[in-house]
């Protein structure tokens, strides 16, 4: 097994700077058939995403993944999306009723930009079959497969098809799979991300365990095209999740896709509810993200997202925050 750490274990190193300010450095990506702000996305759980932010995503050039629990609400969804004149990004699972979903879709006509398959465990037959039909049906459609946590997954997603793969099995900040099972890339998510990298073919997403923003660079030296967020989003005014206050400071609430608060029984849990401190508009958390790229692009000496690919790191178990916190 080659070494693992976790984004709080790594420290990458500057190199000489050639931009005279941070304004001048370029943070978008190129994802699919869009080009986006930054590479980042939302994570496609219903206390993160709804519609409403979803059409302000677009409409401000920022990817996103709508979850997939109003089921019946996604055909419906794309066509609103397009009606506006905006970008289409769902989430499908492998239940025999999203086979029905890919066919009313097909039937009609009606061709969604982005389809992510959002399941536990998606190193898995299940999704290789459903890649494979939603490649049938709609050709078109940029697909994302996942979740999965090893180079095999990765590539075994890409062969069936998919034109994308989600890393991360358990890092999440509601995951408590590893708790729960022994299982997954909690602790060494960032190693898991190299490792999955190195193995696939095309772009792949770091889903789970990004805390500051930092680790989104991290996450982009070490071969992701993209990151998804989850709890890092939650406590926003524009993120879905329940305002509570609790003597006199807010909260929104956030729970694991895989709780029994999503779920509505206490059945194969994975998950858990928790809250996150209250911070204000998503709008200038997103600002500060692409402000703190900018910077990091400047340290590794560049002036594109690319120029961290290259950057050399050290490994300091462990301790970089030396006590401090943001
Ligand atoms: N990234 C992560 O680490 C994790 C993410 N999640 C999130 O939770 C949500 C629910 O996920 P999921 O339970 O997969 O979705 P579903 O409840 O839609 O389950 C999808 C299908 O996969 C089966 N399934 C689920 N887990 C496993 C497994 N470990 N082995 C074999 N079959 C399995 C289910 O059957 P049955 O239930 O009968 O087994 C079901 O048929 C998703 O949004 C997912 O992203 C959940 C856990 C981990
Ligand atoms: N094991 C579980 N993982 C979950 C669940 N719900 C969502 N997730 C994953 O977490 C990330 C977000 O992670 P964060 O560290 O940014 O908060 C999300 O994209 C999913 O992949 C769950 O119930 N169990």
């Amino acid at each position: 097994m080659p070494p693992v750490f976790d984004y709080e274990d790594v420290q990458l190193i500057p190199n000489k700077c050639i931009v005279k300010s941070r304004s001048e450095v370029d943070t978008r990506v190129k994802f699919g058939p869009m080009t986006f702000n930054i590479p980042v996305v939302p994570a496609n759980m219903q206390t993160i995403i709804d519609e409403k932010l979803a059409i302000w995503l677009a409409q401000n050039g920022y990817f996103y993944i709508m979850h997939r629990f109003d089921e019946d609400d996604r055909l419906d969804f794309i066509k609103r999306m397009h009606k506006l004149g905006l970008f289409a990004s769902i989430s499908i699972g492998v239940k025999p009723q999203e086979y029905k979903l890919v066919d009313d879709l097909a039937k009609k006509n009606i061709m969604p930009e982005y389809i992510t398959i959002d399941i536990a465990h998606g190193h898995s037959q299940t999704v290789i079959d459903m890649i494979k039909y939603i490649k049938q049906k709609l050709s078109g459609v940029f697909l994302i497969a996942g979740n999965v946590g090893t180079p095999e997954g990765v590539r075994e997603l890409e062969n069936a098809g998919a034109d994308a793969t989600k890393v991360g099995i358990g890092p999440g900040k509601a995951c408590i799979t590893k708790i729960k099972t022994g299982f997954g890339t909690g602790g060494w998510q960032l190693a898991a991300v190299r490792l999955c990298a190195k193995a696939a073919s095309k772009p792949i997403i770091a889903d789970g365990g990004i805390r500051t923003n930092g680790d989104i660079a991290k996450s982009i030296r070490f071969g992701a095209s993209m990151c998804m967020i989850g709890s890092l989003f939650a406590g926003h005014a524009e993120t879905p999740g329940e305002l509570v206050e609790d003597e006199g400071k807010k909260y929104k609430v956030y729970f694991g896709s895989a709780s029994q608060y999503q779920k509505g029984e206490y059945k194969n849990v994975e998950g858990k509810k928790l809250l996150v401190p209250y911070r204000g508009h998503i709008e200038d958390t997103l600002h500060e993200m692409q402000e703190d790229l900018q910077s990091s692009i400047s340290y590794a000496g560049g002036r594109k997202l690319a120029a961290l690919r290259n950057v050399d790191y050290v490994i300091v178990k462990n301790s970089i925050f030396n006590g401090d916190s943001l």
